[in-house]
């Protein structure tokens, strides 16, 4: 049995990227999924315009659904301000285990909790085990039909508050049109979405911004 995907991207930045450099590690697995092999990271793309919503929002206190290898988590943990902290779940232990170790090859540990276990399971937990009293920042990035049901959860669990704003990866490729229908059409939902290319291919995809409402 050799190597799984995960774990030959981990070793490209364990070879190609800097220790505690963050900038070294995203741009390491970028050339790994751009010139070795495709994987599901949100990208360069699509990650500049990550970036910048993070950086609007400055969030406090941030969450990730579907942590995969951590290329988001990187992304979004080098960008918070002090005192902010990132919980990302990710309920296959493979890639969380890979994931864990590309957040300290990037020094970013310390802003990021990675746990392990289903969204839908542990949602209800978060105030409880972490003190969390409500999100400033979601990233979604998980299973496409899982999207609406743990937006739902989340607003279910007090886990928004007004101004929260959830980001999601995909709403075309692969599409999450359930999501996208509710965002779009709620009350709650102030939603915009930026057009932009699936990872690393010319491939049409997008990201949807939503500010929830209250
Ligand atoms: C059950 N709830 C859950 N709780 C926590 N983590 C969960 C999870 N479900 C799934 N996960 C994890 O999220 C990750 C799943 C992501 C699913 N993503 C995609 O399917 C995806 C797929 C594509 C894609 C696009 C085009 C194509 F041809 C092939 C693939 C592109 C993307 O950017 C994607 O995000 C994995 O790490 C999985 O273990
Ligand atoms: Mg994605």
């Amino acid at each position: 049995t050799g190597t799984t995907r995960p774990q030959r991207l981990l070793r490209a930045v364990q070879e190609r990227a800097t220790r505690g450099d963050s900038e070294s590690v995203i741009a390491a697995i970028d050339h790994f999924c751009r010139h070795q092999e495709w994987a599901m990271n949100v990208g360069d793309e699509k990650g500049f315009i990550l970036d910048s919503v993070v950086s609007e929002v400055s969030p406090q206190t941030a969450l990730e659904l579907g942590t995969y290898c951590g290329y988001s988590t990187v992304r979004i943990a080098r960008l918070l301000p002090p005192g902010g902290h990132l919980i990302t779940l990710e309920f296959n232990p493979n890639y969380a285990a890979v994931a864990r170790q590309v957040i300290a090859w990037a020094g970013l540990e310390d802003m990021v909790q990675v746990v392990e276990g289903a969204s839908g399971d542990w949602i209800p937990h978060l105030r409880e085990h972490f003190g969390i009293e409500s999100f400033d920042f979601v990233f979604l990035d998980h299973w496409k039909e899982l999207y609406l049901p743990d937006i739902k959860l989340l607003e279910e669990c007090g886990l928004l508050r007004k101004g929260t704003v959830l980001l999601a990866d995909n709403v075309i490729c692969p599409g999450t049109p359930d999501y996208l229908e509710y965002v779009r059409k709620s009350q709650s939902y102030e939603s915009h979405y930026f057009g932009s290319h699936l990872e690393y291919t010319r491939a049409e995809d997008g990201l949807e911004k939503s500010v929830y409402l209250g």
